[in-house]
C-alpha cells in the first residue's frame, strides 16, 4: 500500500509520523527499519505512530519505535511533534491534550510559535524499575566500562537513561563510550546514554547517545533524566536550560513526587507517501 507519512524534528531529533486513524497499515519491525533508514527510505532517529485512544478518557494513543525497528516507552521530542501533528492534521482542535504511551498518559500543552509543554511524568530512581542493576538506590553508581570506572546517574523517564557529568561535552569519546554503555550488562533493557556539562545552575550542555539509534541531536527524556539527576546531586536549579547539539530545551521539576515539565519546538520538514 502506498502509505502517507510526515517528516517532522524537535529540535534536532527527527521522526516519520504517520496517522494511523485515517489510514490502516499493520508495520513490522522491518517496515520500521526501512523507514528510518536514511539511504533506503525516508530517514529518522523514530518512528511515530498516531493511533486511536485505548479508552475514552485520553484523546490518543502515541506509539514509538526506535531505528532498530523495537518500540520503546517513551519520546519527548516527539511527544511535542505529535502534539503538532494532530493540530495540524485537524484530528483535534484542543489545546491541552492526553495520549497514552507505552509507560502511561501524559499531558501536552500548544504554545505559540509552535513551542509545545509536555508533563512527563515524574522521574523513578528505584534500580528494579529503571531497570538497573544494584544493590540498592543511590544518587550516583560507579559503572566499570573498558576498566575505567565511570560515575553515573540512573533515572527512568518512562524510559531507562545513565547520565553522566563531563567537564566538556565537546571532548566526549561518544562513538566509544555510547556504545559501551547502552548495551551494559547492568542495564537489562539496555539504556540511554546522556553526557551532561554544568554550565550553571540554570544551563547545561547535553549530547545523547540513543538507545536503539545511537547520537541523536536531541534527546527529550534524556534532557528530563540530566536535569533530575543534576538536581539530586545539589548541581542544578529547578528550571533547567538544556542546550543540544540540535537545539535548547526548557526542563523544569520541582523535586520528589513532581512531574518534569519540558518546553521545546516543533518543526515540520515535508509530507510524502512511501510503498510499504
Ligand atoms: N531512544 C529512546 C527513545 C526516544 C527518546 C528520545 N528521542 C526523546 O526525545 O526522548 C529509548 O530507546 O528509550
Amino acid at each position: 500500500m502506498l502509505l502517507k507519512f510526515t517528516k517532522m524534528h524537535g529540535a534536532g531529533n527527527d521522526f516519520v509520523v504517520i496517522d494511523l486513524i485515517t489510514q490502516r497499515c499493520k508495520l513490522r519491525p522491518r517496515d520500521i527499519r526501512m523507514l528510518a533508514d536514511r539511504h533506503l527510505g525516508v530517514g529518522c532517529d523514530q518512528v511515530l505512530l498516531v493511533e486511536p485512544p485505548g479508552s475514552p478518557d485520553v484523546d490518543f494513543r502515541y506509539r514509538i519505535f526506535n531505528a532498530d525497528g523495537k518500540e520503546v516507552e517513551q519520546c519527548g521530542n516527539g511527544a511535542r511533534c505529535f502534539a503538532r501533528f494532530v493540530r495540524d492534521k485537524k484530528l483535534t482542535h484542543k489545546r491541552v491534550i492526553s495520549v497514552e504511551t507505552n509507560c502511561g498518559v501524559i499531558q501536552l500543552r500548544i504554545r505559540d510559535n509552535h513551542q509545545v509543554e509536555v508533563d512527563m511524568g515524574t522521574p523513578v530512581f528505584e534500580p528494579a524499575r529503571i531497570p538497573f542493576k544494584a544493590q540498592e538506590e543511590a544518587d550516583c553508581y560507579p559503572l566499570e566500562v573498558d576498566g575505567q570506572t565511570l560515575e553515573i546517574g540512573a533515572v527512568s523517564m518512562g524510559n531507562p537513561h545513565a547520565v553522566l557529568r563531563v567537564d566538556s561535552v565537546a571532548d566526549v569519546d561518544i562513538e566509544h563510550l555510547g556504545p559501551r554503555i547502552e548495551t551494559h550488562e547492568a542495564f537489562p533493557k539496555k539504556v540511554n546514554a546522556g553526557f551532561m556539562q554544568v554550565v550553571s545552575p540554570g544551563e547545561i550542555r547535553l549530547r545523547v547517545f540513543e538507545r536503539g539509534v545511537g547520537e541523536t541531536l536531541a534527546c527529550g527524556t534524556g534532557a528530563c533524566a540530566a536535569v533530575v539527576y543534576g538536581l539530586n546531586r545539589g548541581w542544578l536549579r529547578d528550571t533547567v536550560t538544556v542546550n543540544l547539539p540540535g537545539g535548547k530545551l526548557s526542563i523544569s521539576w520541582a523535586g520528589p513526587g513532581h512531574s518534569v515539565k519540558m518546553i521545546g519546538p516543533t518543526a515540520l520538514v515535508f509530507e510524502g507517501s512511501i510503498k510499504i
